[in-house]
């Protein structure tokens, strides 16, 4: 998803986990997959300064370290500060999942869910306030989902993303003093190619009967609140998790269809 919106942000820099733009501003655009990444930097370049950092956010060697000698620009937090001077913000945005019943759920497959989700935010935003916002202050800002009434069929990122959102209000508090503001945003179906290709069936077209709207969210509209919770106009705002979900979360749609029920 693309998280900023132009002109906004001049003369700050951003940090964005799982690719996104930056437009207006400094951007380092963080995920494994350099190839996708560079082809993101070439299509982005004529609108912002950007950069691609590899980083695989649940290796903490590939969020932290950094060779000096050798100038590798492998580690997200320190190649952004190398190469713009400062840090302002941080879009935790790297995630995903696949669709399972919690009784199919290997062991292996769980930890990649909760070690992607929980464990990459907690690593990238821990070092980011370690480097530079403990000093500095900024804003993190972590995409969550909507898992509020539990997550059939994805209860590993539900268990995550829950967490997620439970540290956000931790380190909205703990931070506060040093000007770091700490915010989530809860997306609700958005249409994305990687997670049309994770499913057997056609889930984007089977959700937007689901949703109040009946339509999917957009990119775009993810990227408003993001905008607006990274922006001065926020700047009473923390620990807080804005829905953009189109009232979806508060609507009764089943992900699990459940045929009946065995008496007790
Ligand atoms: C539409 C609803 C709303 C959408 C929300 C979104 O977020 S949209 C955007 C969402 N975008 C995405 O979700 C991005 C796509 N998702 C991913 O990249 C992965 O799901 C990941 C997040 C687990 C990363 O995994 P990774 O690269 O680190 O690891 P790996 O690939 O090597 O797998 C490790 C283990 O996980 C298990 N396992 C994995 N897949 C399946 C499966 N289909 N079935 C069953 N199990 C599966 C399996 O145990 C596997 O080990 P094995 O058996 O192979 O030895
Ligand atoms: N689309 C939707 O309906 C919803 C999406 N979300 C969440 O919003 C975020 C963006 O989703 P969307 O753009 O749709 O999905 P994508 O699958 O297109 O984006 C996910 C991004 O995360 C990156 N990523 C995954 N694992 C890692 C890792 N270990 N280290 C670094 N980067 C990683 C991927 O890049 P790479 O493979 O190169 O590492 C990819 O760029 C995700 O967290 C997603 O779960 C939440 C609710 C709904």
């Amino acid at each position: 998803m693309s998280v900023f919106r132009p002109g906004l942000f001049t003369g700050r820099v951003a940090l964005v986990t799982g690719g996104g733009s930056g437009i207006g501003c400094q951007v380092s655009i963080a995920s494994r997959n350099l190839e996708r990444l560079d082809k993101a930097v070439e299509e982005l370049r004529p609108r912002g300064d950007i950069q691609a950092v590899q980083c695989n956010i649940r290796n903490e060697e590939d969020v932290r370290s950094y060779d000096w000698l050798f100038m590798w620009t492998s580690a997200a937090v320190t190649s952004t500060l190398k190469t713009f001077g400062r840090l302002d913000y941080l879009v935790n945005n790297g995630g995903g999942q696949f669709p399972a019943l919690s009784e199919d759920i290997t062991l292996k497959g769980w930890k990649a869910v909760i070690e992607t989700n929980l464990t990459g935010t907690f690593l990238m935003t821990r070092e980011v306030y370690r480097q530079h916002f403990e000093e500095h202050g900024g804003v993190v800002i972590n995409i969550v989902a909507d898992m509020f009434r539990g997550f059939p069929m994805m209860s590993h990122t539900g268990a995550a993303r829950a967490a997620v959102e439970n540290l956000t209000k931790s380190w909205a508090t703990e931070w506060a003093e040093n000007g770091v503001r700490v915010n989530a945003v809860a997306p609700g179906i958005v249409f994305s190619p990687s997670a049309r290709d994770n499913y057997s069936f056609d889930v984007f077209s089977e959700a937007r009967s689901e949703i109040p709207a009946k339509r999917l969210g957009t990119p775009e509209e993810v990227s408003s609140a993001v905008c607006f919770l990274l922006s001065p106009g926020a700047s009473f705002i923390n620990g807080a998790t804005l829905r953009v979900d189109a009232g979806g979360s508060l609507y009764s749609k089943l992900m699990k269809v459940i045929p009946g029920s065995k008496p007790p």
